[in-house]
């Protein structure tokens, strides 16, 4: 097994340092008496020609190589030049409020977002990945036959990596990416123009500000959506009344097919827009069924995913 490619699905995304294996480097360390395995991770993470293009913040790698270095000293194995090196790089390097995070698909190919170090930012929780996110990706990479020929419409689209991910493995017809922050809106369109270098056969992407506060028929009209996507959007019951009512106005217009994947932060708050919902005549299914693992994130956390429609 090699436990170096361990380390960098979680490097590029910036998981929690306490989430990475590090006891079996401790005892690879204990009983080799080498350093081979840590320059292993370093190729595989701050060495990585990833590292070099769309670098994870420099205080995350400041910390990271900091956890190396302890393990090696531990175990009294001969000090690494590349590994002292890399902390070189690393320790004079400003504190920025941007970073990338790179997430690995199946197969080898990589989405890199330009998000936000802080969670909430600029008044807005739309300048990072959130859980619901990758949960809807994961989905999407086993569910491609509900994105393949379709336009799809995304709401509060974040950063993007649900959205860019779906482009470049389902083959949408069409792929509209909306969302109502100027930040976050130019946030995406970099991050869409940041990954479109990479593909093959793009569908045609837009970026849009859809409010859904003021979305209007005619905005939502001329989407033609066939599929809707949501992820991390339920999470202020002010704000679900005008979701609602968006979702309402787009189930009017067309039957499109909605899928809102949420975290259960606030059991009150989540089951707040289910009954809304239903007085709106709107029903909903839950997803059932584990899909595969594909991002290293905390799968502690409730996410729900459901389908809605209209009528009983
Ligand atoms: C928690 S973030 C989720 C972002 C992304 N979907 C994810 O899961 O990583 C919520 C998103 O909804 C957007 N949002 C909040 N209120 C909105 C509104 N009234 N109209 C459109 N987007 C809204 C925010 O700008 C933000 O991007």
């Amino acid at each position: 097994m090699d436990i170096s490619q361990d380390f960098q699905a979680p490097f590029f995304a910036m998981s929690r340092l306490l989430s990475f294996p590090w006891t079996f480097v401790e005892k690879d360390l204990e009983s080799n008496k080498s350093s081979e395995l840590i320059s292993d991770i370093l190729k595989q993470t701050c060495l990585h020609s990833l590292c070099r293009k769309f670098p994870p913040s420099a205080k995350y790698r400041k910390l990271f190589l900091s956890q190396l270095i302890k393990r090696q000293e531990a175990a009294g194995c001969d000090p690494l030049d590349e590994l002292y090196d890399a902390l070189a790089e690393v320790v004079g390097a400003e504190d920025t409020s941007e970073c990338y995070k790179s997430y690995l698909l199946p197969g080898g190919d990589s989405v890199s977002l330009r998000e936000s170090v802080a969670l909430i930012s600029d008044g807005t929780t739309g300048l990072v990945t959130w859980e619901a996110a990758l949960f809807l990706t994961e989905w999407a990479l086993e569910h491609r036959q509900a994105f393949s020929g379709r336009t799809v419409l995304e709401l509060g689209s974040g950063v993007g990596l649900t959205g860019i991910t779906i482009c470049r493995t389902c083959s949408p017809k069409r792929f509209v990416f909306s969302d109502c922050h100027p930040r976050v809106l130019q946030t995406l369109e970099d991050n869409v123009r940041l990954n479109a270098v990479t593909q093959r056969e793009p569908p045609p992407v837009t970026v849009q500000e859809l409010d859904w506060s003021t979305a209007t028929e005619e905005q939502v009209a001329r989407i033609e959506a066939d599929t809707v996507i949501a992820a991390d959007v339920v999470y202020d019951p002010e704000v679900a009344e005008s979701l609602v009512k968006l979702l309402n106005t787009i189930l009017s217009c067309s039957s499109p097919d909605i899928y809102i994947c949420s975290t259960v932060r606030n059991p009150e708050t989540y089951s707040g827009f289910k009954t809304q919902l239903q007085k709106a005549g709107i029903s909903h299914r839950v997803m059932t069924g584990a899909v595969s693992h594909v991002f290293p994130y905390s799968r502690g956390s409730a996410i729900e995913m459901i389908q809605l429609y209209r009528g009983l």
